[in-house]
């Protein structure tokens, strides 16, 4: 007889580290991510960002719960992805690392639309986004969004980070 091997049966074995250098080989787009209102002015970059749907026409975002924006981003209940450019790097670090929230927004230029989070003026594409849906998924909340309205440049390259480097879109090909 055939011996059929349940999920259940199969010892978990992938270790953070082992986890972590698979994903660096992800290339992905890189965003910072933004919000304003009661709770006040937050931001952060994020590369666990995709589409989920067009009809509504919706994203997700994954933001780590243990991030000091997280309770901002929670009570003001919006967002706005900023897609960077490829000669933004500078700001996905200012936005990665532990600077405070007033030194992350003043070196660029903002402008808000419909749900009053700040869009990046110089980005490749801005989500401006309702939060809808929260689903814990370990240490992280994946943010389900509503895309409410979308800026786009006509052209221009997006920055990607892969291998824990950024690079250009136009460098993969
Ligand atoms: N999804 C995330 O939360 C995420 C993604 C990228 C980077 N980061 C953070 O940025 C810093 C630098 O990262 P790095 O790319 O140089 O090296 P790294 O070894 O920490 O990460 C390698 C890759 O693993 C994934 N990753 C890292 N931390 C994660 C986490 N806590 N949860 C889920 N996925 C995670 C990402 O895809 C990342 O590109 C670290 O502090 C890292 O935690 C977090
Ligand atoms: C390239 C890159 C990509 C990501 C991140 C970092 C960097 C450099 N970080 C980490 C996140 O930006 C960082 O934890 C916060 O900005 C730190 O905020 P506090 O110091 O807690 O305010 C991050 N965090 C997260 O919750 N989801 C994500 O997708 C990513 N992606």
């Amino acid at each position: 007889m055939l011996a059929v091997k349940t999920l259940d049966s199969i010892p978990v074995e992938v270790s953070r580290e082992a986890f972590r250098n698979a994903m660096s080989v992800l290339a992905a787009a890189v965003n910072v991510v933004t919000t304003d209102g009661p709770a006040g002015r937050a931001g952060f970059t994020a590369t666990a960002v995709c589409s989920v749907s067009d009809e509504p026409p919706s994203l997700l975002v994954c933001l780590n719960r243990s991030a000091s924006v997280y309770d901002t981003f929670c009570t003001n209940g919006h967002l706005c992805v900023n897609t960077l450019t490829s000669d933004q790097h500078a700001l996905s670090n200012l936005f990665g690392g532990k600077t405070s929230m007033a030194e992350r927004f003043a070196t660029a230029d903002w402008s808000t639309e419909f749900t009053g989070a700040p869009l990046l003026n110089d980005a490749l594409i801005n989500f401006d986004c309702r939060i809808g849906n929260r689903v814990s998924v370990g240490s992280h909340d994946i943010l389900i969004c509503e895309i409410v309205g979308i800026r786009q440049r006509e052209s221009g390259d997006s920055l990607i980070y892969f291998q824990r480097n950024y690079c250009n879109a136009q460098q993969l090909m």
